[in-house]
C-alpha cells in the first residue's frame, strides 16, 4: 500500500503524524493508537511510554496533545490564588523538603491569625477568589488553630475559596483534636473549608517513602485521608513529587492508583507533577545517588504520560511554574497539560529549597504563555468553572493589571 494512504487516514481521524514514523516501534504506536480510542492504559503501557525517547517521545507528546484537545479543547486557565504558608516550623523531617524549620531557627516563622487574615484580604482586593494554605506540623499548633483560620477568614471575606491543610496535615489535626479523620475534615467543612490539596503524596510507594523520610503518612493514609474527604463531598487535587529516587515503575503505579481512587470517587480536580527542587534539600546534599530532580525529558514525559494514563477520569493537568519556570510550564501546554496552576502571590517551599523561578506570576504573564501556544486563556475558580475569558482585541481589565504587593 502507498504510504501516502494510512498518514492521510490517519490524519482524517485525528491520528498524529508523528505516530507514522518508522523509527517509533509497533508497541508504542500501539499504546499511543490505545489512548487516542480512549482506551484505558495498564501500568505496563505507563512503564513502556516513560522509556520513550527521540522519536517515540515526540509521537508521545503528540498523542497527549491531541487527547488533550479531544477530551478539553483548546482553553487554557489559571486561577488567581495566593499561598499562605502560616508556619513553617515542623519536626517531621521529610528529607526533600528545605522549608521546615527547628522552632528556635531564626527563620522560623508562625503567621497569626491576624496576619492570615491581613494576607486574605490583600489577595481578595487584587482579585484572588482562592487562598491555598499549607503548613509545617508545628509541635505546639494550638489544637483548633485549623478551624480558627477558616472562621477568621470567612468571618471577613465569605466569598473566598479555602484550599487548604494536605492530607499529612488532616493526619497531624485529628490525631491532636483525638477525632476521627471523617469528624476532623467535617469540621472544617462546616467551618469554610472548600477543597485540599492533594500534597504530602510525594511517591506513593512503601519502599520510597521510607526512604524520603522517617515516618511520613503511608501510602495507605494518604489514600484513606483523600477518600474520606471524597465521600464527604470535598475535592481535593492530586500531586506527585518526582526525580529523586524514583523511577519509571513507581511513576505509573502512583498514576494508576489515583486513577482507581477517581474511578471510585470521582473527588480529584486536576493533577499536578511536582518536580524535584533539589539544590538546598538534605535529600540531595546527604544522600549518595539522588538526582538533581527530572530532566527536562521526564518533565514532558510526566505531563504527558499522565494525561493518557488518566484520559476520562482527571481532566485538568496542571504545569507548575514555580517548578518548571516559565519557559518549560509554557512547553507542557504541547504535551498534554491545560492548566498553569495560580498566580500564588507567594511561594515559600520550592525558594526554601533553592527554586529560583521567583514567587508570583502575573495573570498577563500566564495569558501570554498561553496566547503564545496557540491557546485560548480562561481565568477559573478552584473547581474549574470558567470566571472570565479574554478577548485579544480588548485591553486587559485593570483588575488584572495591578501592580506587585507592596
Ligand atoms: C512543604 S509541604 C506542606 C504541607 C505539609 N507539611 C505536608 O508535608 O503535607 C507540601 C508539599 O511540598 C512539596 N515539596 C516539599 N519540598 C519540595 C522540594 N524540594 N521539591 C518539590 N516539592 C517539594 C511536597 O510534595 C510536599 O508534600
Ligand atoms: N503547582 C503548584 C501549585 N498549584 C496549585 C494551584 O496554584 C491551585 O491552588 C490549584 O490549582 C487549585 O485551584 N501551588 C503551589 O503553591 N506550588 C506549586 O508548585
Ligand atoms: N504547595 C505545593 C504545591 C501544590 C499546592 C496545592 C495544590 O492543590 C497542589 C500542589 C508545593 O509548592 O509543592
Ligand atoms: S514536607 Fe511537610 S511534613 Fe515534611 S518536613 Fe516539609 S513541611 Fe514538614
Amino acid at each position: 500500500m502507498n504510504a501516502a494512504v494510512p498518514h492521510n487516514i490517519a490524519l482524517a481521524q485525528g491520528v498524529p503524524q508523528e505516530l507514522f514514523n518508522p523509527a517509533v516501534s509497533t508497541e508504542v504506536r500501539a499504546i499511543l493508537q490505545q489512548a487516542l480510542n480512549g482506551e484505558e492504559l495498564s501500568e505496563a503501557q505507563g512503564v513502556v511510554l516513560f522509556g520513550t525517547e527521540g522519536a517515540e517521545l515526540d509521537a508521545l507528546t503528540a498523542t497527549a496533545d491531541t487527547v488533550r484537545r479531544q477530551r478539553v479543547g483548546d482553553r487554557a486557565s489559571f486561577v488567581i490564588t495566593r499561598n499562605i504558608n502560616y508556619t513553617n516550623v515542623c519536626y517531621m523531617g521529610c528529607k526533600f523538603c528545605n522549608f521546615a524549620k527547628r522552632k528556635d531557627d531564626p527563620e522560623a516563622e508562625f503567621f497569626d491569625l491576624d496576619e492570615i487574615v491581613r494576607r486574605a484580604q490583600e489577595a481578595w482586593d487584587r482579585g484572588a477568589t482562592e487562598v491555598c494554605i499549607q503548613g509545617g506540623l508545628h509541635p505546639d499548633l494550638p489544637v483548633h488553630f485549623y478551624r480558627d483560620m477558616l472562621k477568621a477568614i470567612k468571618s471577613v471575606l465569605p466569598g473566598m475559596h479555602i484550599h487548604a491543610f494536605s492530607p499529612f496535615e488532616i493526619w497531624f489535626g485529628a490525631r491532636k483534636s483525638k477525632m476521627s479523620y471523617a469528624d476532623f475534615i467535617q469540621d472544617l467543612m462546616d467551618h469554610g473549608l472548600g477543597s485540599m490539596p492533594g500534597t504530602a503524596a510525594e511517591i506513593l510507594d512503601t519502599d520510597i517513602r521510607k526512604q524520603l523520610t522517617k515516618d511520613k503518612l503511608s501510602t495507605e493514609q494518604w489514600v484513606e485521608i483523600i477518600q474520606t474527604a471524597h465521600r464527604l463531598g470535598l475535592p481535593t487535587t492530586a500531586t506527585i513529587m518526582y526525580g529523586h529516587i524514583d523511577g519509571p515503575e513507581h511513576w505509573a503505579a502512583h498514576l494508576a492508583l489515583l486513577r482507581t481512587i477517581q474511578q471510585k470517587t470521582g473527588g480529584f480536580t486536576e493533577f499536578v507533577p511536582l518536580g524535584f527542587i533539589h539544590y538546598k534539600t538534605p535529600l540531595y546534599l546527604e544522600v549518595e545517588g539522588v538526582r538533581p530532580g527530572p530532566t527536562r525529558h521526564e518533565h514532558i514525559r510526566m505531563h504527558a504520560v499522565a494525561r493518557l494514563m488518566l484520559n476520562g477520569w482527571i481532566d485538568n493537568i496542571q504545569a507548575s511554574w514555580v517548578k518548571l519556570g516559565t519557559e518549560l510550564a509554557q512547553q507542557m501546554l504541547a504535551a498534554g497539560v491545560n492548566d498553569l496552576g495560580g498566580t500564588l502571590m507567594n511561594e515559600s517551599i520550592s525558594r526554601a529549597a533553592g527554586g529560583e523561578h521567583g514567587q508570583e506570576m502575573q495573570p498577563q504573564e500566564l495569558i501570554g504563555m498561553m496566547r503564545a501556544m496557540g491557546r485560548e486563556p480562561v481565568r477559573r475558580n478552584t473547581l474549574y468553572r470558567p470566571l472570565e475569558f479574554f478577548d485579544s482585541v480588548e485591553p486587559l481589565p485593570q483588575s488584572l493589571l495591578a501592580g506587585g504587593l507592596a
